[in-house]
């Protein structure tokens, strides 16, 4: 798939071609959130080819970056991610998908959001309480 190639600072931020901006390792930051809850699911990365998969499949491809490889998210677990929106922010460095979470949530760790602890404000950064429950 071929991007668009913006023509001006204004074309890349107003106008209408998809031009994301990879960083140097081909990766550019996604966030995913729940459709029903507004909540944040997980934040990950993915290359050209995910971006590519994820447009023509429907659902959330990722770059492994461990793995080095493309990720169908939810192809071991079953957690499939249906795509309901996909954004780009103004500058084109971040993606922002929107998504119908399959089974019960996302996260490997057993909860349904990978963002299952908060960090004190109280305690100058250096305390982590957990806030969800498992699935
Ligand atoms: N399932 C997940 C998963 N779900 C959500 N996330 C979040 O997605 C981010 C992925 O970004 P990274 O580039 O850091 O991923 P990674 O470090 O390459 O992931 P690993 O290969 O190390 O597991 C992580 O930081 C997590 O917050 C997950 N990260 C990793 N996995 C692993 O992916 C594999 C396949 O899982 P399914 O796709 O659900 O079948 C399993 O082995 C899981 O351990
Ligand atoms: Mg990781
Ligand atoms: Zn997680």
């Amino acid at each position: 798939m071929e991007f668009y190639t913006p023509k001006s600072r204004s074309d890349l931020e107003e106008g209408s071609g998809f031009a994301p901006k990879f960083d140097d390792r081909g990766l550019i930051p996604v966030t995913t959130t729940c459709v029903k809850t507004g909540g944040i699911l997980m934040q990950a990365w993915m290359d050209a080819e995910a971006i590519k998969q994820t447009l023509i499949t429907k659902e959330a491809h990722y770059f492994s970056r461990s793995r080095q490889e493309l990720w169908h998210k939810g192809a071991t677990s079953g957690e499939i991610q249906k795509v309901i929106n996909f954004k780009t922010d103004c500058d084109q460095d971040s993606l922002w998908l929107i998504v119908e979470q399959m089974g019960e949530g996302c996260c490997h760790v057993g909860y349904p959001s990978c963002f299952y602890r908060e960090i004190s404000l109280e305690d100058e950064g250096g305390r982590l309480e957990t806030t969800l429950t498992k699935k």
